[in-house]
């Protein structure tokens, strides 16, 4: 059980030998490995150094979800999926060998970033005083990631929030998604076109990019068809579910992702995205994902 602070990251060992890497740079989760694999994708051309939003992991969209116009000021605009990817957080605190209620124990980092923090141009464009403080908790098959946001402003604001997960898998082909049907969406790739889930399960064979609304399961389940490596994601206080895979096109048109990745990765990515979370001053939200694995 330890963690390691270097430079640019930390690492979360736990005793079971299950770890986990987090960059300061957008407090990225970049691994996640249980049993001695890997569970996170993280593209061989994903640019490690500061310079662009990590390719893979756990990036964090913070306070907007794509391109939209800000939601405070309709003159400015953020970059795509807002501050908290490409900004630098500081470390503010760590602990290991804490126990938790099934017997296991937990290995804990947690990172905070705040608007004095991020950089003039990010500043200007939402021009908002607040505090982040993410904890990221590692168990023997367990990975929590957790956010709080803080409205330290004398206004209130409105922000997106998604933890959106890059799922490594061996073939996208054997791919189904569970915990979504009765869903409504929008398509992002039939530009925003709303629609009924009426699947099961949903497979991937195609580019897809959908934004579930108000899912209401406990658990979404990514299937692996391998009998074993599933991956269970359990939200908590967030209210939608993002599904994307770049597949061919896409995937060449991206500069920091490999032509054939798009069959070894799946984002399911939950948040709250279809709606602002307004937050008032002085006030603090709090929202979660627990991802585990199947051995
Ligand atoms: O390329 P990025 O800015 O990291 O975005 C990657 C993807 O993120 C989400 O899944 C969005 O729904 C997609 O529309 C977007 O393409």
């Amino acid at each position: 059980m330890s963690v390691q602070n270097l430079e640019n990251k930390v690492i979360l060992t736990h005793g079971s030998g299950s770890s986990a890497e987090v960059y300061l740079f957008g407090a990225t989760v970049t691994s996640w490995k249980v049993s001695g694999l890997e569970r996170l994708f993280l593209s061989k051309k994903a640019i490690l150094d500061g310079t662009k939003a990590i390719r893979g992991g756990i990036p964090l969209v913070f306070p907007q979800f794509g391109t939209a116009k800000n939601p405070n000021d309709a003159s400015a605009k953020l970059p795509q999926h807002g501050i908290a990817r490409i900004s630098t957080w500081e470390i503010l605190s760590t602990t290991s060998g804490t126990s938790v209620s099934n017997g296991d124990e937990e290995v804990t980092a947690t990172f905070g970033l705040t608007d004095s923090q991020i950089s003039n141009n990010l500043r200007e464009a939402w021009p908002k005083k607040f505090q982040l403080i993410y904890t990221v908790s590692l168990t023997a098959r367990t990975l929590k990631t957790s956010l709080e946001v803080k409205n330290e402003d004398n206004e209130p604001f409105n922000f997106h929030v998604l933890f959106h997960t890059y799922f490594s898998v061996p073939d996208i082909s054997k791919v189904s998604i569970l915990g979504l049907s009765n869903l409504t969406y929008t398509d992002k790739v039939l530009n925003g076109t709303r629609a009924l889930e009426s699947r099961e399960k949903i497979t991937i064979d195609q580019e897809v990019d959908r934004v579930y609304e108000n899912v209401a399961s406990d658990e979404i389940v990514v299937d692996l068809q391998e009998g074993k490596g599933n991956f269970h994601v359990k939200p908590s206080n967030l209210r939608d579910t993002v599904v994307w895979n770049p597949w061919i096109d896409k995937s060449r048109g991206m500069s920091d992702f490999d032509d054939e990745e798009y069959k070894l990765m799946v984002c399911v990515e939950t948040g709250t995205v279809a709606d602002y979370i307004p937050l008032s001053p002085g006030h603090n939200w709090q929202g979660s994902q627990i991802l585990s694995v199947d051995i």
